[in-house]
Order: C-alpha cells, then structure tokens, then sequence
C-alpha cells in the first residue's frame, strides 16, 4: 500500500543545511499496522508528510497503492490522496462551519466515493449517532478527533496516515480512540502508519520503527 524507497530530505535552513531523513526505505502491505516513534524533531511528521505526498523528498521515490508519487502531476496527485489516502493529525483539523455529518463525508464528497450507508455505519461506530447537527465546536475532545477518524475513514482508504492521533486528549479518552481507530483499521484492512511518542500506544500496532539520525530502524516485529 506505502512503499517508501531511498527517500532522502534536507531542509536548507539560515544555519544551513538541516539533513533530516537520509535514504529510507520502507514497506507497508493492505491490512499492516506500523509505529513510527523517534525523539522530537527526529523527522517523523516530515516523513510522514512525504508518504502522504504533502511535502516532495529530494532524493527517492514514494508509491502509493503501486502508483509512483513522482509519475503523476499535481491534480492527479490530489486525485490519488483524496481517494487512496485518509490523515488524521494531533489537531483535529475539523470545519468549524460544517456540521458533524458535513464534516465527516467532506473528504468523500471531493473524492465523488460518498457511501451514505458507510457514513451513518461509521457515526454509530465513532458514538456519533444523533449528533449529526452538532457543530465541532459542541463536541468534547475525543468526539472531534473520533470524527476526524471517521472523515479519513468514509472514503474506505487503502493507506491511513495518523501524526500523534491522542496526542492533544486525556489518556481515557485517548484508549477509547485508539481502540477505535485500530477496529475500524481492522474491518477496513487499510493500512496504518501511525507516528507516536508513547510505547503504549506503539504496543498493539504490528511493528514498530524508530527515527535516530535520518536512519529507520525496525525495533520491535
Ligand atoms: N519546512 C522546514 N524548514 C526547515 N526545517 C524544517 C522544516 N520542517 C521541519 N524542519 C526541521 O526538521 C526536523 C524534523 O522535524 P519534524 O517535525 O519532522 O520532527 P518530528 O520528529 O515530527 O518532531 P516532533 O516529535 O517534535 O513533532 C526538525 O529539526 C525541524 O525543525
């Protein structure tokens, strides 16, 4: 689903050069689940960005569902990460002025791939039942991120793309997240690139790579 192969980036920065990811590879099948962990700054959210397409590597290539990044023009890129790709970030990223079910079928929508059936299944599932014409900012914490779930969710993506998905909740509301994600990850068989800072969270994932000085290295299978 996510083939990363000899990926390379630096950032030129006023100090100079800032050579952050240095020739990464990296596979992940349909149904896999991987955490990327890794000190502050180590380059997990880059690489993440670059798998997702949203930030161009120097140096290799990305392929997505077996489509190269570098083979397709921009719209056709954006084409691809709409229907192939669901984000889900530490920010919940919601519409303020869309409601819940607007805000969940908004990715789907673009893509032309709304199911509404999958989306009313998906709001019973994330216990959103009954809230559809609630705005985010009436939703608690968990609620708004299990939405977000829900938004990369309804387009049934081959590749989830998650950058510290309980990051900003409390730890019981982050358990009952993370439980969710990795059910709906399971009955999706998509597959699941998760960037985190907690062991705890890494732990019911597949495997689990660390970021250290531009190097991946697999530490737990
Ligand atoms: N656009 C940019 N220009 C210059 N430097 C950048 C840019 N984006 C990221 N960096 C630098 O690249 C390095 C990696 O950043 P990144 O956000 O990928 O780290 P991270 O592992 O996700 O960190 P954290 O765990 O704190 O979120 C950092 O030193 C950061 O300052």
């Amino acid at each position: 689903m996510l083939a990363l192969h000899q990926i390379s980036k630096t950032f030129s920065t006023p100090q100079g050069s800032l050579h952050v990811l240095n020739e990464i590879n990296l596979t992940l099948s349909q149904g896999e689940s991987l955490a990327l962990m890794g000190e502050s700054g180590s380059g997990k959210s880059t690489l993440l960005h670059i798998a997702a397409g949203l930030e161009m590597p120097n140096q290799g290539e990305v392929a997505i569902a077996g489509q190269a990044l570098s083979s397709l023009n921009e719209p056709a890129r954006a084409r691809l990460r709409r229907q192939q790709l669901g984000l889900i970030f530490q920010q919940f990223h919601l519409v303020p002025s869309l409601n819940v079910i607007d805000n969940l079928s908004l990715q789907a929508r673009l893509a032309r791939t709304e199911n509404t059936e999958w989306s009313a299944y998906l709001l019973d599932r994330l216990g959103l039942s009954g809230r559809e014409e609630h705005y985010p900012e009436q939703l608690s914490g968990g609620q708004q991120q299990r939405l977000a779930i829900g938004r990369a969710l309804a387009v049934r993506p081959a590749l989830l793309l998650a950058d510290e998905p309980t990051g900003n909740l409390d730890e019981q509301s982050a358990d009952t997240v993370l439980t969710l994600l990795l059910d709906l990850v399971k009955e999706t068989q998509c597959a699941l690139l998760m960037v985190t800072h907690s062991a705890r969270v890494a732990a019911p994932l597949n495997r689990t790579f660390r970021l250290h000085l531009g190097q991946l290295k697999e530490t737990r299978q």
